[in-house]
């Protein structure tokens, strides 16, 4: 350690923006570099972090970095001793930790039911992949307000008016919500103690008038007193001042403070509950640490680790889970650029894309099909994994991107696969009858605002609708494109990187009710339970088998990975159009 790496050598460009083969890496420490976004607010967080220096009542807040720290997948809430900034003398250690054994079992794939495994790829959200956003006009798409009831996997409900009556009627809220909550409220009061335990934070919040001129400081102060507030909202409040006024101030601050636009915010603010909203704003501006995976189609993750630490190279395995992963503290080289990375031995790919591979569990000598599939992580783990045997088809729409994708294939060393250009939702119509499906769809990116920080400000409802529209004739043509009937598979992945119901829950949801499909357990040791309740909205009960994953509970990307069985190849919305004809047929 001590010296900096040398981050003047780009990686390679690729065919454009959204199709470059590998992003440039950027170490879990590196604060404000490419993608932060936020400008001068975003150098006051960093400066003044709520757990920073400087007034007593923000240091209650947990530090970014102490989640920079952390491994992928580790929780960083449940550690007060966050993991100590590497030491060259650490590097020891860390190939002590690559044991043989790991690398041994790297390569067992096991059964989809106990699935788990190693995962790869490129995160890029990609939301229309120069598709041209036709829309179809099948009738799989309409909107579907279902209405199954679930306890468990539920959002937070917002606060409003009625939640503060039933608040006082002591309803209205689950009892894990109250207690989250309690614990949050002593959290807070005990934040703002001063020295004698007396509580401190007697301030009145100033509601603003619009006249005043903007200072990030007031609005810091603001968005941790009117938090406070909220959790604490019957002694707390201002007489005469509605629950609905405060969260419409808090979210006007918010929105200012993390460069976000209200629409996503509000989201934002309906997914978290309070207590938890601020660690998830922080980690998701910072940027996950730097992971890559072991190409074990040409080497082992030991011998891997063993090339970069003697190129200067500070890592460790990323975690139990992944016996291929490794994470990057520091180098003093390009990890984009080495002689390994050139010669394929690894890819360069967050720990959450490992995530869809390891649920999907492809086996040795299976049809695979990838629908959308550039730059090409999630295909290289999956030809890994089947060690290039039998047939994977990697499929991807822009053909710019899949450029990217066959030069991926190749450095990797990917030998058992087709690679084309269908629209995915007319791929059923070419091909069918695949063990397994994996479908990484194109999505919003709301789970990976860090790497790309116009998604705070671009995404809308219009916007987000267009995208459920296509990510639900997608589901529905992967599902058609698997084999109920295969003897080892007849598995569908769906994943993305947004955090948006609108793109996880409801577009399996419709899966569910449309096709002969159900959910199964991912595998995953980790991630909180898909929502079976978001908003007005009701899921199937099974959603909480579906996996949400976070960068400020599991140190990695916005994730969301469900697991389907087909269960029968008969189309039940065909079937439902053929009755129909043939009794109206009856009736003349
Ligand atoms: C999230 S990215 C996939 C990332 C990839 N799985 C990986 O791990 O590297 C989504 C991809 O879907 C592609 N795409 C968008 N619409 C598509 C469609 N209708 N058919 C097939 N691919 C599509 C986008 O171009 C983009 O490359």
């Amino acid at each position: 350690m001590g010296r900096k790496a040398n981050w003047s050598e780009k990686p390679k460009s690729g065919p454009g923006r959204k199709s470059r083969k590998q992003p440039a890496p950027s170490f879990p420490g590196m604060i404000g570099g490419p993608g932060q976004g936020g400008g001068g607010i975003a150098k006051h967080r960093k400066k003044k972090q709520f757990g920073g220096p400087g007034k007593k009542r923000n240091a209650s807040f947990p530090s970014l970095n102490d989640s920079r720290k952390l491994k992928p997948g580790q929780p960083y809430r449940k550690s007060n001793e966050p993991k100590k900034a590497p030491k060259d003398k650490q590097v020891t250690r860390s190939i002590k930790n690559v044991s043989d054994s790991e690398d041994e079992e790297e390569n067992k794939i096991m059964d989809s039911n106990s699935e788990g495994d190693e995962g790869v790829s490129d995160n890029e959200p990609e939301m229309d992949a120069g598709s041209g956003s036709e829309e179809m006009d099948g009738s799989d798409d309409e909107m579907m307000q279902d209405d199954f009831s679930g306890s468990d996997g539920e959002a937070p409900d917002s606060g409003n008016d009625e939640d503060e009556q039933n608040e006082e009627d002591g309803k209205g809220e689950d009892k894990a919500g109250n207690e989250e909550d309690d614990k949050l409220t002593k959290w807070h009061k005990i934040a703002n103690m001063n020295g004698n335990g007396e509580n401190d934070d007697t301030d009145k919040i100033e509601f603003p008038d619009g006249q005043e001129n903007f200072d990030v400081q007031v609005v810091v102060d603001r968005i941790k007193d009117v938090i406070s507030t909220l959790l604490d909202f019957k002694t707390r409040r201002e007489e005469g001042r509605s629950r609905s006024e405060y969260i419409s101030l808090l979210t006007t601050d918010l929105c200012q403070y993390y460069g976000y636009n209200e629409f996503l915010m509000e989201r934002v603010m309906q997914i978290f509950p309070l207590g938890e909203l601020q660690d998830a704003l922080d980690a998701g501006d910072a940027p996950r640490p730097l992971t890559i995976r072991t190409n074990t189609l040409k080497c082992r993750r030991r011998e891997l680790a063993q090339a970069l630490i003697s190129r200067g190279v500070n890592l460790d395995p990323v975690g139990k889970w992944s016996k291929v992963g490794l994470v990057v503290y520091s180098s003093q080289v390009p990890v984009g650029a080495t002689p390994e990375y050139l010669a394929g031995h690894y890819m360069i790919q967050g720990a959450a894309s490992f995530l869809p591979v390891m649920a999907l569990g492809p086996q040795e000598n299976e049809r695979i099909l990838d629908m959308c599939a550039a730059p090409g992580g999630k295909s290289t783990h999956i030809a890994a994994l089947m060690k290039n045997t039998g047939t994977l088809m990697a499929n991807e729409f822009n053909k710019d991107r899949a450029k990217a994708l066959i030069g991926n294939f190749h450095r990797m060393g990917v030998k058992n696969s087709v690679i084309c250009s269908y629209d995915g939702r007319k791929l059923p119509e070419v091909i069918k009858g695949f063990d397994r499906v994996l479908l990484d769809a194109p999505c919003s990116g709301t789970g990976v605002v860090s790497k790309d920080s116009s998604t705070k400000t671009q995404r809308d409802a219009k916007d987000i609708q267009r995208t459920n529209t296509k990510q639900k004739e997608l589901i529905m043509a992967a599902i058609d494109c698997l084999d109920a009937t295969s003897k080892t598979g007849g598995y569908l992945v769906y994943s993305t990187c947004s955090i948006l119901p609108e793109e996880n829950e409801e577009v399996v949801n419709l899966a569910l009710r449309k096709r002969n499909v159900k959910l199964v357990p991912t595998g995953l040791d980790f991630g909180t339970p898909g929502f079976t309740k978001f908003q007005d909205k009701r899921y199937h009960p099974t959603m909480n088998l579906t996996r949400r994953f976070y960068p400020h509970s599991h140190n990695m990307d916005g994730f969301f990975v469900a697991k389907f069985k087909k269960f029968s190849n008969s189309n039940p919305v065909i079937k439902q159009v053929e009755e129909e004809a043939e009794s109206s047929g009856e009736q003349e």
